[in-house]
Order: C-alpha cells, then sequence, then structure tokens
C-alpha cells in the first residue's frame, strides 16, 4: 500500500478497563446513594436536642463523606473511556514537506537548576531527529543570569563540534549527553566497530571538557538572578568554533537563541506563562509549532517530534488539534518511589481518560502546540488596528500570525497565549484557551519516554510544590472560569468533570482532616459516630445462646446481640455493610488501577499515604493561599522545584525512607493527626476490653488503625529513627502538645 493512504495513527480504546470502570461506577453509586439514605434517614431517627454534640459530629463526618462522594464523581469521567495511540512516523511525508518547530524552554534560577543539566536539555533539543532548518531553540532565562549566556555558548560549541554530528552519524537513541555517558552499557547502539568507539571516547573527552568549562564559568562569577533588567535576545549560532577538530563535521545546526525577557520589580511577570508568552520567537522563526520544555526536562527520544506530527499532520483531526502532549516522566525514580513522584495517577489514568474525551491537559512541558492554537480562533479578514489594541504596537508582530485573527475573541489582553491568572498556568491555560474555545488535544505516551526530566524525591520539594499546584487550582476553582460553571456551555459534560476534578481537588483536604480527627475524638469520648442501622432488621448472633429467641437472656451473658468472630464482636447491620462496600470497593478499584499500569501493592501503599500526607498539608495550605490571594491579601509567587541533588537526600530516597527534613508548618499536620489516632486506637481498644462491646465503635477503631497503619513512616520517624531526615524530637514534642490539648478542649465541647 502507499504510504499516503496508511493512517499516521490509530487510537485504540481500552475496551475491558472501559468495562471494568463503568460496572464499577454503577455498583459504587448505587452503594454511595443507599450511603446517604441511611445517614439521612439516622439523623431523623437519633437527633434529639439533648445529643447535640454527638449530631454535630455525625453531621461533620457526613458533610466529609458527601464531598468525597461528589469528588468520586466528578474522577468517573475519567473512567469512562480510557484511549491508548500509536504513531507510524515512518509514514510521514519527505523532511522537505515537514512543518517547522520553536523548541522553547524555560529556565529560571541557576541555583536551583544547576546550569549544566539545563545545557544538556538544550542540547538534546538540538540534536533532535528533525531537519536542522525546521528546528529552532530557544532558551528562556528568566534569572537573567550571564551564567546560562555563556554556559549557552560553550553548549553550542560542544554540540555544533562534537555531539551533534557523532548522533547523526551513528543514530544515538539517547541524545542527552549526561544521560548518555551515565548510561553507557546500556545504551546498545546499533554500530559498534573500532572506528565508533574511538569517536566516542573523542566524544567522551570533549563532553568532560565542555562540562569542565560550563563549572569553571559558574564558579567565576556570582549568581544573582536579576529582577532588573532589559531584554536581551542573543542568537548563539553566530559563535565561532574554535576548534580544531570539527572541520570536516560541521552540519547544518538549528537555530539557537538566547532570551532573556525584560523584568522591572514594580512590573508583575507572570512566572513561567509570562516567560512562554514572549514574542520574540515569532518574529525570529515563527514556526507553527512550538514545544515546551522545561530545563530539566531533556528529550530522550529524539523522534518525539515526528511523532507528534502524526498528529498535528492528519488532515482528519489536524483542524482543531491543539496541541499533543507527551507525560512527563523523570529519570530519578527510585523502585519503591516512596512519594509516588512519577504522579502515576496523573500520566497512567487520568490523561489516559482524557484523552478519549476532548483530551488531556496541557502538562507544563513536554507538549507540541500549534502556535494558532495559542492566539485564538482563526478567520478571516480583520483590521490591523484592531489586533493592534490586543497584541500590541509591533507591526512585525502582527504580520508575523500569516492569518488573520477576530479579535472578539480577545477581550482583554491576558486571553492571548499562556494565561497569567493562575500558577499552574498549564491547566489554566488548556481550560480557558485550548479546550473551552473547542481546540481537542491529544496524549502520546510511547514506550520509550519522550522527554525525561528531575522528579521531586525529598518530602519538603514533593510538598512545596503539591502546595503550589493546589494554591493554583483553587485560584482557579475561586475565579469567574471555575470549570463547572464556566465550562459546560463550552465543552463535553464529561470533559467538564475531568476539568472540575483538578480545580477542586484540594478540598480533599476538608474530609481529611475530618477523618483524621473527629471520629477519634468522639471514639475516646464513647460516641459512635457510624450509626447502627435503623432500618435493616438485625441479624443477631451470639456465642453460647440464641439471640432471635431469648433477647433478654443474650444481653444478660454481657456481650449483646452481635455477630461474634473469636474475640472480636462486629456490628452486622445493613449500614455498616454498605460502608465497609463503599470503603473496600474505593480501595480496591485504585489496587486494581495501581496494578493494571505496572504498578505494585507497595506503589499503591505509597499512593494512599502520600495523598493523605498532601491532603492534610499542601492541600490545606494551597486552599488557603489561594483564597487569601483572592482576598488580595497576598501575592502569587511560584517558587521553582528545586533540581538539585542532595547525596543524602538522594539515598534516604533510594532506600524508601521519607525524608522528614522539612518546614514545621508542613511536618507537624502529620505528627499531630498520627499522635491522635494512636492515642484513639489505644483507647478504643480498651474501651472495648472494659465493656466487652466492640459493635458500636468498630469503624471508628478500624479507621484509626488504617490511619496509624498508613502512618507508621510517622511513629517510626519520631521513635525509632535516628538518621538526618528523622523528625525532630522538638516537633514531636510540639505535636504531643497540640494532640493534647485538642483531645482535652474536644471532650470537654463534646460533654458540655
Ligand atoms: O518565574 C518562573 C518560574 C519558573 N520558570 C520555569 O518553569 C519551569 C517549571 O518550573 P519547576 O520549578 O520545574 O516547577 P514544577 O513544579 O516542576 O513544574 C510543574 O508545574 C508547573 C506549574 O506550576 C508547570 O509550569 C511545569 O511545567 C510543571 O512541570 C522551569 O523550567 C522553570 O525554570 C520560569 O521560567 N519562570
Ligand atoms: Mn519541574
Amino acid at each position: 500500500m502507499d504510504n499516503t493512504t496508511l493512517p499516521l495513527h490509530l487510537s485504540h480504546v481500552q475496551k475491558s478497563s472501559s468495562i471494568i470502570n463503568r460496572s464499577h461506577t454503577l455498583l459504587h453509586s448505587a452503594a454511595l446513594i443507599a450511603l446517604i439514605f441511611y445517614r439521612i434517614a439516622s439523623f431523623f431517627q437519633t437527633a434529639k436536642p439533648s445529643n447535640l454534640p454527638t449530631t454535630f459530629s455525625c453531621l461533620l463526618v457526613f458533610t466529609g463523606e458527601l464531598i468525597l462522594s461528589f469528588m468520586w464523581f466528578l474522577g468517573q469521567a475519567y473512567r469512562f473511556r480510557p484511549v491508548y495511540r500509536t504513531v507510524f512516523p515512518e509514514r510521514l511525508p519527505e523532511n522537505a514537506e515537514l512543518p517547522a518547530v520553536d523548541v522553547f524552554i524555560c529556565t529560571a534560577d541557576p541555583s536551583k537548576e544547576p546550569t549544566l543539566e539545563v545545557m544538556n536539555t538544550v542540547i538534546s533539543a538540538i540534536a533532535l531527529d528533525y531537519p536542522p532548518d525546521k528546528l529552532h531553540v530557544y532558551l528562556s532565562d528568566d534569572g537573567g543570569c550571564s551564567v546560562t549566556l555563556e554556559a549557552m555558548k560553550e553548549a553550542w560549541r560542544f554540540a555544533k563540534g562534537s555531539w551533534v554530528p557523532f548522533c547523526w552519524a551513528y543514530g544515538i537513541k539517547t541524545r542527552c549527553p549526561e544521560a548518555y555517558f551515565l548510561g553507557e552499557e546500556g545504551n546498545n547502539e546499533s554500530s559498534s566497530g573500532s572506528e565508533f568507539l574511538a569517536d566516542r571516547e573523542k566524544v567522551k573527552e570533549k563532553y568532560e571538557n565542555f562540562k569542565s568549562r560550563v563549572m569553571r564559568i559558574r564558579q567565576n562569577s556570582t549568581i544573582i538572578v536579576n529582577r532588573d533588567h532589559t531584554a536581551v535576545v542573543e542568537v548563539i549560532n553566530d559563535v565561532s568554533i574554535d576548534e580544531a577538530s570539527q572541520e570536516d563535521k560541521v552540519e547544518e545546526m538549528p537555530l539557537l537563541v538566547y532570551v532573556s525577557r525584560e523584568k522591572r520589580p514594580s512590573l508583575p511577570h507572570h512566572f513561567k506563562a509570562g516567560a512562554l508568552n514572549l514574542r520574540v520567537s515569532a518574529l525570529i522563526s515563527n514556526s507553527p509549532y512550538i514545544l515546551v520544555l522545561d530545563c530539566d526536562m531533556y528529550c530522550n527520544d529524539p523522534t518525539s517530534a515526528r511523532q507528534a506530527m502524526c498528529f498535528h499532520l492528519d488532515p482528519k483531526i489536524s483542524p482543531s488539534l491543539g496541541f499533543v502532549q507527551f507525560p512527563q516522566k523523570f529519570h530519578n525514580i527510585s523502585k519503591t518511589d516512596v512519594y509516588d513522584s512519577q504522579l502515576r495517577y496523573f500520566f497512567k489514568v487520568l490523561w489516559q481518560g482524557m484523552d478519549g474525551l476532548q483530551g488531556p491537559i496541557v502538562s507544563g512541558t513536554g507538549f507540541y502546540i500549534k502556535r494558532e492554537a495559542l492566539y485564538a480562533n482563526p478567520i478571516k479578514d480583520v483590521d490591523v488596528m484592531e489586533l493592534k489594541q490586543y497584541f500590541g504596537p509591533s507591526n512585525e508582530f502582527i504580520k508575523s500570525f500569516g492569518r488573520h485573527y477576530k479579535p472578539k475573541d480577545h477581550q482583554h489582553s491576558s486571553s492571548v497565549g499562556f494565561l497569567y491568572l493562575s500558577v499552574v498556568e498549564d491547566y489554566f491555560t488548556s481550560l480557558v484557551n485550548m479546550h473551552c474555545k473547542g481546540w481537542k488535544s491529544v496524549y502520546c505516551d510511547p514506550v520509550r519516554p519522550a522527554f525525561l526530566g528531575a522528579g521531586t524525591t525529598n518530602l519538603n520539594d514533593v510538598l512545596v510544590q503539591s502546595t503550589r499546584w493546589s494554591s493554583g487550582s483553587v485560584e482557579v476553582a475561586l475565579s469567574r472560569f471555575c470549570p463547572l460553571i464556566y465550562g459546560p456551555k463550552k465543552m463535553s459534560a464529561l470533559q467538564t468533570m475531568c476539568y472540575g476534578e483538578l480545580a477542586f481537588y484540594p478540598f480533599y483536604f476538608l474530609p481529611l482532616w475530618c477523618f483524621a480527627t473527629i471520629p477519634q475524638l468522639c471514639l475516646l469520648n464513647g460516641i459512635a459516630v457510624y450509626p447502627e442501622d435503623v432500618f435493616c432488621k438485625r441479624k443477631l448472633f451470639c456465642v453460647g445462646c440464641d439471640p432471635e429467641n431469648d433477647i433478654a437472656k443474650c444481653y444478660g451473658s454481657g456481650i449483646g446481640p452481635v455477630a461474634f468472630w473469636g474475640n472480636v464482636t462486629v456490628a452486622s447491620n445493613c449500614f455498616f455493610m454498605v460502608f465497609s462496600f463503599v470503603f473496600l470497593s474505593s480501595l480496591s478499584k485504585h489496587i486494581q488501577e495501581v496494578l493494571s499500569t505496572g504498578g505494585s501493592m507497595r506503589s499503591w501503599i505509597n499512593e494512599q499515604r502520600i495523598w493523605m500526607i498532601k491532603s492534610v498539608t499542601c492541600y490545606l495550605y494551597g486552599s488557603l493561599d489561594a483564597i487569601m490571594k483572592r482576598l488580595g491579601m497576598k501575592e502569587a509567587n511560584f517558587m521553582p522545584t528545586n533540581k538539585v541533588m542532595d547525596v543524602e537526600q538522594t539515598r534516604l530516597y533510594q532506600t524508601g525512607k521519607i525524608d522528614f527534613q522539612t518546614s514545621i508548618m508542613l511536618l507537624a499536620p502529620l505528627v499531630i493527626l498520627t499522635i491522635i489516632n494512636v492515642v484513639s486506637f489505644v483507647g478504643g481498644v480498651t474501651r472495648a476490653m472494659v465493656t466487652g462491646k466492640f459493635s458500636d465503635m468498630f469503624i471508628q477503631v478500624f479507621l484509626s488503625l488504617f490511619i496509624v497503619t498508613m502512618g507508621y513512616p510517622v511513629i517510626e520517624g519520631m521513635i525509632l529513627r535516628k538518621d538526618k531526615g528523622r523528625i525532630p524530637p522538638s516537633v514531636t514534642i510540639l505535636s504531643v502538645l497540640v494532640s493534647m490539648i485538642f483531645l482535652s478542649l474536644g471532650s470537654l465541647v463534646l460533654n458540655v
């Protein structure tokens, strides 16, 4: 068959997943409805003015359950129609017919983003397997540091003189030099031969020289992040290569440009979104497609641009295709991955799910976006003066569009390109400027990761990053762009639910704080917050007597009419059944998702734990942060994630031990809640032994046990560990105090 008739890509609905998911959705929602029904019914049964504290506690727990159920409901949209895709880059048209691509790499702070790493990303982009005359690489330096500019010139020399010719000559697959030389054995290149080996040694030596020159540049200059400077644009291709070895090898090279936008302390610069909205690339190369990369995300598969073109060049989907998103993957993930740094849930479950709807969300990095999609919806003729009103006075910039755009779509300047309102500029831009404008996206998750970055591998970085994301999400949730209000008219219901879930997930902090404190406090005070059944006739069991016939005798035995297994009596009412079902069904669904996407039981526990940890810290602080910003009490802030590896911290991460070196603000909630649950579990068991009754409090005792089990690393960190990453005794003492105050005050309130 002729190449032009074969498809460039295929999409497959994950049939078995869809069936499992939809059946689970049905069953689980039935159980949730039953649960809500029991709750409401039990309020009418038990709510008396005399037991106000009990009613109030039950109400709190019920509110938590409602929020969880609502979040669960939104999440079902991802499960409806997950798809996966395959691409056939070999069927693409010839190089001459491929469209041009601008690569945009963002960096901001050399003290957190090692220059050498950033240069490796730049080099990997220059070496992409794409016609060099159609590739333009921009490095946006938000730090405005001369170090970065100087290092870039060195990177250029090394790339042009040695690295790129070497890669092209031998078809090297790993085009990030650091990664290539680190994993030399694993690279199993097609060519071996003595010439190759000799060349490789030479290039390796050049790389070492390049490294030491970059180190020297860093040592010889003080690194100041400059917040007050004019714009700097420098085309690096003009730099001469004064090395001896390259003459015969110099090939045509992509354009390489250093950009540092103007910054003034008085003007908001809008962080990464601001950096991405640079017009420089439109003036210099103006390629129809843009690849956006974070500075740590090197190109691991040189063919990613071709893979993306399999979608962008398909005439069937191309007109409405805004961008092709690749997953974020990381090169530094350990086997245990205690913090779920790989973000499996996003890139293995959620994005696949959205791909079957209108497409995944812009994920900050690793996406090939159509330039046109950033400017809005294309139409025919329009007045240049009008355009200037929206895009600024630059004639060159207006001309750069090549097509004309309808200014109606840009009622305010912030609706062009990447949007500023939220620190999760990716999510927000994707919502307002992509999917709500009718653009679609596709998710491309090939076996060989297209890009690899530095994942956050210590608790502090994980929590700081997650707090920023939560804050950004809540900012959107509280704005007029709240997806559940803004979305329905512009997107499908399911796509709206997905966006809604991502806007509201930080509100998990409410139910999780509630479930980790209220049932426990009530348990210690002998108050049952999981009501005894009011509708089902209980089936009564007892040891030694037949309670169905002689209930009085049964009560006389001191145990009461309940199911009896060994020493443990378990309530046997319907509410209990429904509640257990909901609990087990959600846990097993999560296990199923983890296992079917390559995880283990260990990953399941890690994910549960980190979700609980993030909920009671990041989600809480992130939400508060967003609320304060909303009220004008705080300014937006984007603290770039640290990408410098600390040896000791890396060792802890490798061994799967949580590194508790973080601020007391982030640590104390974990310790406090663990202590409360240990106390209430011990209290609950003691109480059951004294009274001989387990049934009414079983769920509460179990809940405490579950939290204590999940929080075991915290207990270990407080008591057993002696290393640097333990929980400092000062935090433990403070937390014990706070827990005691909470429990005593709480008990006072409950017993008024
Ligand atoms: O003022 C700034 C701050 C950051 N950056 C760059 O933005 C990128 C992402 O920042 P990083 O510190 O790595 O944050 P992460 O938490 O890892 O970023 C995730 O979340 C961000 C949104 O909060 C997205 O922009 C990112 O793509 C996504 O990887 C990096 O290349 C930074 O250099 C800037 O250019 N200017
Ligand atoms: Mn990052």
